[in-house]
């Protein structure tokens, strides 16, 4: 039997929702054989993140190395790095495993405002990780730090695509979560066409881990060798599917359905 393996590079949340634990139960639910590397613990809740405890440099190399060394993953995806010096670290183990199918979500800050990745630590991600994305996939907020304006428009929702296609990623997804309206549009540009991705919003407050999720089954769907549009795709549909059948778990911001996609028989 063949099986297509995913790699994720993120930090653990306790609550299940999103991160290390999202990106494994999204690999899962897409057929697909999931691996960790563990950077930061953190202490979450649905009512918030109540501690962040980052691994050392060498717990997190070590665990990329024996990774490369026996299971080749056919696509890797990074999320919370916390550090400038983490960023550097995973990037470096990236270059020199050689894995071209990397998609880099650049997580930021969680929904109820903790901070994930530290202020300095940005110029790391651009120097070093973002030129190595084969997709990147950063909400609005996070395009706004990566290009340094504000988006305020489609056109500079746009405009952000490109100014991030420059800098070194091969395809870039800006994801419409945090945008107005009663639909919801996510944003893709290859560095030739745009492409729009289109759903109705769910009105709800069980949003956390949604990043994560939709970044993992792009990931999942690219291990299976799957084009980029039909990744993201595909991932929107998983998502939309996780946000609306919910599961109202926890007494703040519920996370997704992981099931749903599968359970309707979307596959
Ligand atoms: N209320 C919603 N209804 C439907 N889809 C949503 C909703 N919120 C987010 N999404 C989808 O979830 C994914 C993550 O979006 P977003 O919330 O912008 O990212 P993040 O979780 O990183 O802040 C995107 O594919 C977006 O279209
Ligand atoms: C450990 C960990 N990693 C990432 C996030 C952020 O996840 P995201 O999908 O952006 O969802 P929200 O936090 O915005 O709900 C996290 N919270 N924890």
């Amino acid at each position: 039997m063949q099986v297509a393996k995913a790699l994720t590079i993120a930090g653990s949340d306790s609550g299940g929702g999103a991160g290390i634990q999202a990106d494994l139960k999204t690999f899962q639910e897409l057929d697909v054989f999931g691996m960790s590397a563990i950077t930061a613990v953190t202490a979450q809740n649905t009512m918030g993140v109540h501690g962040v405890y980052p691994l050392s440099i060498e717990a997190v190399v070590q665990q990329i190395k024996v990774i490369a060394e026996d299971l080749s993953p056919d696509a890797v995806k990074t999320g919370m790095l916390f550090s400038a010096e983490l960023t550097e670290a995973v990037a470096n183990q990236i270059h020199t495993s050689s894995w071209l199918k990397l998609v880099v979500d650049p997580v930021m800050v969680a929904k109820g405002g903790a901070p994930l990745l530290q202020e300095q630590a940005v110029d790391s991600l651009k120097r070093n990780l973002i030129p190595l994305a084969h997709v990147i996939t950063p909400n609005i907020p996070e395009a706004e730090i990566i290009v340094g304006f504000a988006i305020d428009t489609f056109e500079k929702r746009k405009d952000a695509a490109k100014a991030i296609f420059q800098l070194g990623a091969q395809n870039v997804v800006i994801k419409g979560g945090h945008g107005e309206g009663s639909e919801v549009t996510d944003l893709l540009f290859d560095g030739k066409e745009f492409h729009l991705l289109k759903s109705m919003r769910t009105e709800t407050k069980h949003t956390h881990g949604t990043g994560c999720t939709f970044a993992a089954a792009i990931t999942a769907e690219i291990a299976k060798g799957k084009t980029v549009v039909d990744a993201v795709t595909t991932a929107k549909a998983f998502i939309q599917a996780a946000i609306e059948d919910t599961l109202g778990i926890g007494s703040g911001h519920g996370p997704t359905n992981h099931w749903a996609y599968r359970r309707r028989g979307a596959k």
